[in-house]
């Protein structure tokens, strides 16, 4: 039998999949129609600046656990054993650090978006700058993110691409544009208990028809997949300790430190306390998210490591990356009608939850950092009609970038899949600059910024053109054979498989650097050169130590420039007085 043809889904998963979709509209309307009916900015792209702890906690997660990390996680277990997992030891200083040096300077501030700290500690065209990288890189992100599921869901099922691609994107683009923020957020927490709900339903069966727990283990134990600790120091090494757990700090500081969504989310919050406890509280809930996506990867390897399923599982698996995690689960559950639907749902509220943080904050740093500088005379109604518009607009521009990852070669996919690595290490380097070292100035952070982008395109588009770097790889070997697979599957392989048996010398070595270095390296450069620049052409000041001298010598920087605090209008009045007492 054509396993293409088997699956397929119920009346019952097209159900669950629309009830999905209703439920977040529904969320939206809510937030449309209550509190203050999305009238003001505050309340659109800051919740009132309200919120409690815990949604804020599980709003943190969703935005960055996207599609692609729950069906790219299980198929890297699957295929590596369980390494990946030791990105858990990241979570904490990459937590840690967010909740105890960005938050408060962020809070304290009383900023909307980020990068408004930019212009208060250097100048206008550094927080330009940064916002435009911003947008940048959220544009190219939520166009992957609603393509990929879409597309692996369309190989696995037939279920229609477009259509996919258009409900989630419409449907996202309603409620962040009727809710605002706490619709964000509220279908974020929602999202997140499908995320889960559906991760558990198919660990629970998936261990069911394998044969019990001591199963699982026993086979994956055989088939080599739990890894020890690998501590080789090799950079270009893909995941090892250091690159995870050092390299992976990095990379979740550049997005639950700096990232525009994330760090609205603190700002929403109802005092600094409950934004830093949101912080804490993202961490055990983290380590769920990500022993879920391993637990599935390891049963699902136990599910097949037995010889007589083989024959009719081969072929399907032999696919692309997220496509393998899909099979697996259509392969399992079809006869359990509405199981694949929950899951499908679960996969669907990865990429929604991702998109609307994006729509929203990508209008907001547009309103805040390009449109309301130019504009001082704006009214609130009608900022708050520009958000909505700007809001609705980027959903829209989500679909066409969806259509644009359609239109790119599987090495511009690579690129987009890297871009966090690659564009937010030299936003947090910047960050970094500013908070850190007092006596940088504004042409260092304009250098740093510049370096940091240019390192990280170098290192990022020569891995992907010479083919060295694995990152997550586009092709597995999934119990194929090389018969079975296409002819330039089989290239690809012969090439990644040459380029692992020869060291790699020079420029090659560097090209080949892990990935997950990307953020760390670019942070690097965006500090030193940035230091080097500032040493150049600006003046000597003494060390920041404190958070209290961070945003005490941004404020200073800021007085001393302008000549006035000017940011005591739109502040509040613990900033007012903080400002004036600073006032030198
Ligand atoms: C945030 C982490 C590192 C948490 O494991 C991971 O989910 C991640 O790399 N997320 C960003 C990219 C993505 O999920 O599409
Ligand atoms: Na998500």
């Amino acid at each position: 039998m054509d396993p293409l043809e088997r699956m397929h889904f119920t009346t019952i998963d097209y159900v669950i999949f629309a009830l999905l979709l209703v439920a977040s509209m529904g969320i939206g309307l809510y937030y449309a129609l209550s509190g203050g009916r999305q009238r003001t900015t505050q309340e659109f792209l800051l919740a009132d600046r309200s919120m409690s702890c815990l949604p804020v906690s599980l709003s943190l997660i969703a935005t960055f656990q996207s599609a692609v990390a729950i069906v790219g996680v299980p198929a890297e277990i699957y295929t590596h054993g369980t390494q990946y997992w030791f990105i858990g030891c990241a979570y904490i200083l990459g937590l840690l650090i967010p909740a105890h040096v960005f938050i408060p300077v962020f809070y304290r501030l009383h900023l909307t978006s980020a990068y408004q700290y930019l212009e208060l500690r250097f100048s206008k065209p550094v927080r330009i700058c940064g916002t435009l990288t911003f947008i940048f890189q959220t544009v190219i992100y939520m166009g992957v993110c609603v393509y990929t599921p879409a597309l692996a869901l369309n190989a696995v099922t037939g279920f229609d691409l477009w259509g996919a691609v258009l409900a989630t994107g419409l449907v996202c683009t309603l409620y962040t544009t009727l809710g605002g923020l706490k619709a964000v957020i509220w279908t974020d927490v929602f999202q997140t208990i499908v995320m889960f709900a559906g991760q558990l339903a198919v660990i629970v069966v998936g261990v069911q028809q394998t044969g019990g727990l001591a199963e699982v283990w026993r086979k994956v134990w055989e088939g080599n997949r739990i890894s020890g600790i690998d501590l080789n120091p090799d950079p270009t090494e893909r995941y090892t300790f250091w690159t995870l757990g050092v390299g992976g700090v990095f990379l979740m500081l550049s997005l639950y430190g700096v990232n525009q969504a994330q760090v609205q989310r603190y700002l929403s919050s109802k005092t600094e306390r409950e934004a830093i406890m949101s912080c804490y509280m993202v961490f055990p809930s983290l380590q769920v998210a990500l022993a879920l996506s391993c637990v599935m990867g390891l049963v699902m390897f136990a599910r097949y490591s037995s010889a007589t399923l083989l024959p009719t599982i081969h072929q399907p698996l032999c696919v692309l990356y997220p496509q393998m995690v899909l099979y697996f689960v259509m392969d399992m559950l079809q006869d359990l009608p509405g199981l694949s639907g929950l899951f499908i749902a679960c996969v669907f509220s990865a990429a929604l939850s991702t998109i609307s943080s994006a729509f929203n904050s990508l209008a907001t740093v547009t309103l805040e950092d390009l449109i309301k500088p130019h504009c001082s005379s704006m009214t609130e109604a009608r900022a708050t009609l520009l958000s909505k518009g700007l809001a609705c607009s980027y959903g829209l521009m989500c679909l066409a970038m969806a259509y644009l990852t359609h239109l790119m070669s599987d090495s511009v996919l690579q690129a987009a899949f890297k871009i966090f690595g690659m564009v937010g290490g030299p936003l947090l380097g910047i960050f970094c600059l500013g908070m850190f070292f007092p006596w940088a100035n504004s042409t260092g952070a304009l250098a740093g910024l510049g370096s940091g982008l240019v390192m990280a395109f170098w290192v990022g588009i020569g891995s992907i053109v010479t083919r060295t770097s694995g990152g997550p790889a586009a092709v597995s070997h999934f119990n194929c054979t090389a018969v079975q697979l296409s002819e330039n599957i089989t290239t690809a392989i012969g090439t990644a498989l040459n380029s692992t048996a020869v060291q790699p010398m020079g420029l090659q070595r560097f090209y080949s650097l892990s990935f997950m270095w990307y953020s760390a390296l670019s942070s690097f450069t965006v500090v030193i050169t940035g230091l080097i620049v500032s040493f150049l052409t600006g003046r000597g000041e003494l060390l920041i130590i404190t958070i209290e001298d961070a945003i005490r010598s941004t404020w200073a920087h800021h007085t001393h420039s302008s000549g006035l605090c000017s940011l005591v209008e739109t502040t509040s009045k613990s900033n007012k007085t903080f400002c004036n007492k600073n006032k030198y």
